[in-house]
């Protein structure tokens, strides 16, 4: 291991962003294996940047205000995922401001209600799904997130642009990994759908609609100085919270792998002990790819295990590295939600990011995406039966973001209830 600065090592020579690209997911740990270091230094995305990995990396990364996230990824991504002026992009009072409006939308009582339309949906799908040969569950459940967290958000959609909408989300998350025509469809979507939420903000300012859903808590927010958001940010901000309710889809179709992988998981589920349940969706967001990794720029000149930092310098911390990691997981090439089951969670898992909720910069949305996924394994594993024909279940660790190549296809679905 390396500790002090003259050992680190750093990678000679060209910028690495293609490599990068091609290698996808393994191009971190790869790097870490091959110089026995959990630090090495690198050229990316045209610049110096320091990649670390593991429990210790990301208690120093999660310092309060340590690293800020303004300008650390490639505005092609940026613009798809949080985009310009949003709670990411913000530091110190302004974003424990804005972040506290986000978290507001997360008391139990809000999550509970997302997770009511959520089911509703789904079983309004199963209906017809019964009626289907086969169904993706990927791109269904991507259009149920979506119906689901308008309905939450009091963001209102006639029925004609419900699913067109859905898609254009989901290319949202498609594009961010990549260049090229995945990138460009998604720059497209993001004009689309920029276009009309900044229409439901202007609607509701202009109406003053009485219900306080997050869509109004959003258009009613206030900066520090008192003044309202502008339309495009507010809009942002409420693209915030719809897009990446839709990326929860990813976490399900990779839940439905598992326990088509892991049968006896699937009867240890349908018992429908909740512990077990939360084990199982910790270890979907541990063992399977989804963010690969997080970029920040140093605040103040600072120092890793003895390898200085200047301020500013680029810092990739590795998620799925770090999940990998033999240091911080028993065996953890293999699936075992066990590894969840009464025992605390290392800091070494981090796949909505580490540290605070509040204060910091840890995904807003976990305990929404904990309860989508724990929702959606139960109505897998109890209220419907499906078989699972060939195709190709493989997950590229190449492609970002990763899925089951087929998307999960599933055939012969039926209703338990109208089993009985
Ligand atoms: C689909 C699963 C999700 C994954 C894998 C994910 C992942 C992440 C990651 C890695 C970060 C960056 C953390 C950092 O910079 O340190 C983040 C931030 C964020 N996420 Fe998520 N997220 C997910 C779902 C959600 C949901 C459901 C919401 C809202 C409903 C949400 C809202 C946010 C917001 C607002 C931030 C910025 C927080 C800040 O900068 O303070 N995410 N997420």
């Amino acid at each position: 291991m390396t500790d002090n600065p003259s050992d680190m090592p750093s990678e000679a020579g060209w910028d690495r962003s293609l490599a990068l690209l091609r290698e996808g997911y393994t191009f971190l740990p790869r790097r870490f294996r091959q110089y026995r270091s959990r630090v090495f230094e690198s050229r990316i995305m045209l610049e110096r940047s320091l990649c670390l990995q593991g429990a210790e990396a990301v208690r120093f990364f999660y310092q309060p205000d340590a690293f800020t996230r303004k300008a650390a990824i490639p505005p092609t991504t940026l613009k798809l995922l949080q985009g310009r002026g949003s709670v990411q992009t913000l530091d110190g009072a302004a974003h424990r401001h804005r972040k506290a409006m986000f978290m507001s939308l997360m008391t139990p009582a809000s999550r509970a209600r997302l997770i009511e339309v959520f089911s509703e949906e789904w079983l309004r799908r199963l209906n017809r799904w019964q009626a289907e040969e086969s169904v993706q569950l990927l791109t269904e459940a991507e259009d149920i997130l979506c119906r689901a967290a308008c309905r939450w958000a009091g963001v209102v959609l006639p029925e004609e642009e419900a699913q067109s909408f859905g898609r254009d989300l989901a290319a949202l998350i498609e594009g961010a990994g990549s260049i090229g025509p995945r990138n460009w469809r998604g720059l497209m979507s993001r004009w689309r759908a920029d276009r009309r939420l900044r229409a439901v903000i202007t609607d509701i300012r202009r109406s003053g609609r009485e219900a306080d859903t997050p869509a109004k808590v959003i258009a009613l927010h206030r900066d520090l100085s008192g003044k309202l958001l502008d339309v495009a940010t507010a809009a942002n901000e409420l693209n915030n919270i719809l897009r990446p309710i839709v990326a929860i889809a990813r976490f399900i179709a990779f839940g439905a792998l598992a326990l088509h992988d892991h049968p006896a998981w699937r009867e240890r589920l349908a018992k429908g002990d909740d512990a077990e349940l939360e084990a199982f969706t910790h270890e979907v967001r541990r063992y399977y790819p989804f963010f690969p990794a997080i970029a920040g720029r140093a605040n103040t000149p600072t120092a890793f295990t003895g390898c200085p930092i200047p301020m500013g310098r680029r810092v990739i911390v590795d998620i799925y590295g770090s999940h990998r990691d033999i240091g911080a997981w028993q065996q953890p090439e293999r699936f075992l939600p066990e590894r969840f089951l009464n025992a605390d969670i290392p800091d070494a898992f981090l796949p909505q990011g580490g540290g605070d909720h509040f204060t910091g910069h840890r995904c807003a949305g976990e305990w929404i995406t904990i309860d989508v996924v724990k929702a959606a394994i139960r109505h897998l594993t109890t209220s419907m039966r499906y078989e699972v024909p060939p195709q190709d279940l493989t997950v590229s660790l190449r492609r970002m973001p990763a899925k089951p190549e087929s998307g999960f296809i599933m055939s012969r679905v039926r209703s338990v209830e109208a089993m009985v």
